[in-house]
């Protein structure tokens, strides 16, 4: 058969394209069966169902970036499934040129979402850059530095049960062995810290800023987008004036921790990449106040 190549329909048509069947299910959403909805023994509850890797704009400090998102409900064991769309919806409720990722705005989301699903609890982990201005340690010179966060929040009959964020950023250690055996210089390497920190309800505006102090300070050195020469010379003596073994910047983010009022259990987990070996060397602790 012949189809005007001329339009879309001819093309998709002459392309194997076929009209569509005249069906025997409803089309209107009245007439449809809810299955999700459907009730009798299912045999479990499910602690958590929902989607994850939803990836949607999010505004965080100063800057608007891509958030990850997991989000989920429990089930009760006599309904078959979610309506998972109400998990979008409940986001967009509270969506305002990009979703404020912050506690506040979360709770908001799960207390939706929870209302909207009849579930007794709702649980949320959202993920994104974190953008921030820095300043070149000398010359103060601006540019912007980032580390990777996660907001991490339960409710239950509308209250927050949990509320955790994780922090991942990158510092300078210098191996305090190498300084201590060579006649000069000491080899240094990449650390990878990555805190996650159990929080109290009532936050400081800055916990954000205080954790990441707490992983940066304790290092041999923070990292800075711009260093000019003088920048590049203080940066370099500091390294070798605070020496740091995968296990001593560990504990001593611990012991920063430890004495922040609104954390109140943390696990940490340092990761040298080596600059002398192709393995890294890692350390990891959990504790609980
Ligand atoms: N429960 C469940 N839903 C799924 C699953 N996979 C996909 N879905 C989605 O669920 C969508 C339907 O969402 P619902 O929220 O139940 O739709 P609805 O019943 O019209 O929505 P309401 O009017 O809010 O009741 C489908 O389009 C699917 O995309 C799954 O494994 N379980």
């Amino acid at each position: 058969m012949d189809y005007n190549l001329a339009t879309r329909e001819g093309r998709w048509k002459h392309f194997g394209s076929v009209d569509p069947v005249k069906g025997t299910k409803p089309t209107e959403k009245a007439l449809m069966t809810d299955l999700q909805s459907s009730k009798k023994d299912f045999l479990f509850e499910i602690d958590h169902v929902g989607i994850k890797n939803l990836t949607y704009p999010v505004r965080l400090g100063d800057f608007q970036t891509a958030g990850t998102f997991s989000l989920s409900t429990h089930l009760a064991q006599d309904e078959k499934g979610i309506n998972m769309s109400r998990i979008l919806e409940s986001v967009e409720a509270h969506y305002d040129q990009g979703l404020p990722l912050d506690f506040d705005t979360l709770k908001k989301v799960l207390i939706t979402l929870q209302t909207t699903m009849r579930q007794q609890n709702a649980t949320v982990d959202a993920s994104a850059v974190w953008f921030f201005d820095r300043f070149s340690p000398v010359t103060n010179l601006k540019a912007v530095g980032h580390a990777d966060v996660t907001f991490s929040m339960t409710v239950a009959d509308e209250k927050v049960t949990a509320q955790a964020i994780t922090i991942q950023a990158d510092v300078t250690t210098l191996c305090p062995c190498s300084k201590e055996i060579s006649e000069y210089s000491a080899h240094n390497q990449r650390g990878v810290v990555t805190v996650t920190a159990e929080l109290t309800a009532a936050l400081p505006d800055d916990f954000k800023e205080q954790l990441l102090d707490a992983m940066e300070a304790n290092a041999s050195s923070m990292l800075y987008p711009i260093l000019k020469r003088t920048d590049e010379k203080a940066v370099t003596e500091r390294a070798y004036e605070n020496p740091r073994f995968v296990e001593d910047l560990l504990r001593l983010i611990a012991a920063d921790l430890v004495d922040l009022p609104f954390v109140t259990g943390f696990e940490i987990e340092c990761r040298n990449e080596e600059s002398i070996h192709q393995h890294d060397a890692f350390a990891r602790l959990r504790y609980t106040k």
